[in-house]
């Protein structure tokens, strides 16, 4: 892969998860792989949308067993890697094995921004078991710079090949974004990538100003398929650094046609930036919260934007769903026992 100046993974078959509830089917994942393998995509990323054994009451159960996906994405790839996501306290390490032994090639370990010490054993681990193994801070948009570079530093020691910045809530600036990039850049021995949602629309300037900031693993989701208003797209991405000069040793045309013919036929319907997405943004929320947010503001007869700017001030994180529920009988007048 020598002659990829950026690396990209793939994302939409995992954070695109949450946008289709967790609906992804074996032939859905397989015929997309197929087409990404031949567009020369290296590595792409199969999951539960909360990673492995996120399939549950809390996030959403998946319509098909993510092992069985993972497995169809393996047999389907002949180049490309495929990726896992796993967030400790949802996935286990029994998970990561399974994972592992069905053929992913890479684990991106997740943590809120500043809890990378609970990524200890899973990143480890996967080193153990010879896999490629990434650190992902999620929610970068919470913390300042310098406590971002110490949690990075934390997975570094133990021994993450890369470090990402994760704007999960698609909250961050470009200048935030650079001033976060560069402070890894300047202080980590090992890679550094960045994931971006679009909410704000900005998916794209902050993807360009990491890679001027040094960033050399960038995540996109084909036709934007991810949570909230999807990630940075990455037909798009691939074009535009191609006119940059920058090789990502991706096929141009062979990314559009499968954005077209196989990707836009799944989504129910076209990524945008709605007013709930862009409150995602605006209040600094997590993106996998929209659709759940949708449904509470349905149940308790809600503006869901009210619901999301409350969660904001709260500054809720992964793993407390439960408290969009809470927020939203809240509001509705409901007293909580
Ligand atoms: C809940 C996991 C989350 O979707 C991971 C991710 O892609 C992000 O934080 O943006
Ligand atoms: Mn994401």
């Amino acid at each position: 892969m020598s002659e990829r100046e950026v690396v990209i993974t793939e994302v939409a078959l995992r954070d695109g998860s949450h946008a289709i509830s967790h609906s992804f089917t074996t032939e859905q994942v397989t015929n997309v792989v197929k087409s990404l393998d031949d567009a020369n995509v290296p590595y792409i990323e199969v999951s539960h949308g909360d990673g492995l054994g996120g399939s549950s009451i809390q996030y959403g159960f998946s319509k098909t067993n993510e092992m069985e996906l993972i497995e169809a994405a393996v047999n389907a790839a002949e180049r490309s890697a495929i990726a896992v996501l796993l967030l400790p306290g949802i996935g286990t390490v029994e998970d990561l094995k399974e994972a592992e032994k069905i053929g992913a090639k890479m684990v991106r370990v997740a943590t809120h921004v500043t809890e990378a010490d609970v990524s200890k054993q899973h990143i480890q681990l996967a080193k153990e078991l010879g896999m490629e193994t990434v650190g992902f801070l999620m929610m970068s948009h919470m913390v300042p710079a310098e406590k971002l570079l110490e949690q990075a530093l934390l997975m570094e020691s133990y021994g993450a090949d890369t470090v990402y910045v994760v704007d999960s809530a698609g909250a961050l600036l470009p200048h935030e974004v650079r001033e976060r990039i560069s402070l890894l850049k300047e202080n980590l021995s090992v890679k550094v990538g960045f994931h971006a949602h679009n909410n704000l629309s900005l998916a794209m300037a902050n993807t360009l100003a990491a890679i001027e900031e040094g960033a050399t693993r960038i995540d996109g989701s084909v036709r934007c398929l991810g949570a909230g208003a999807g990630n940075t797209q990455t037909e798009v991405l691939v074009s535009v650094l191609d006119r940059l000069n920058i090789q990502t040793g991706i096929d141009i045309y062979k990314m559009m046609d499968l954005a077209e013919d196989i990707v836009a036929p799944i989504l129910q319907e076209p990524q945008e930036i709605t007013k709930g997405s862009l409150v995602l943004g605006y209040a600094g929320v997590y993106s996998s919260f929209l659709l759940h947010a949708y449904r509470a503001a349905e149940k308790y007869r809600l503006d869901p934007r009210d619901i999301l700017i409350e969660l904001g001030k709260r500054k809720v994180v992964g793993g407390q769903e439960d408290m969009i529920i809470d927020v939203a009988s809240e509001l509705a007048g409901y007293k909580i026992s």
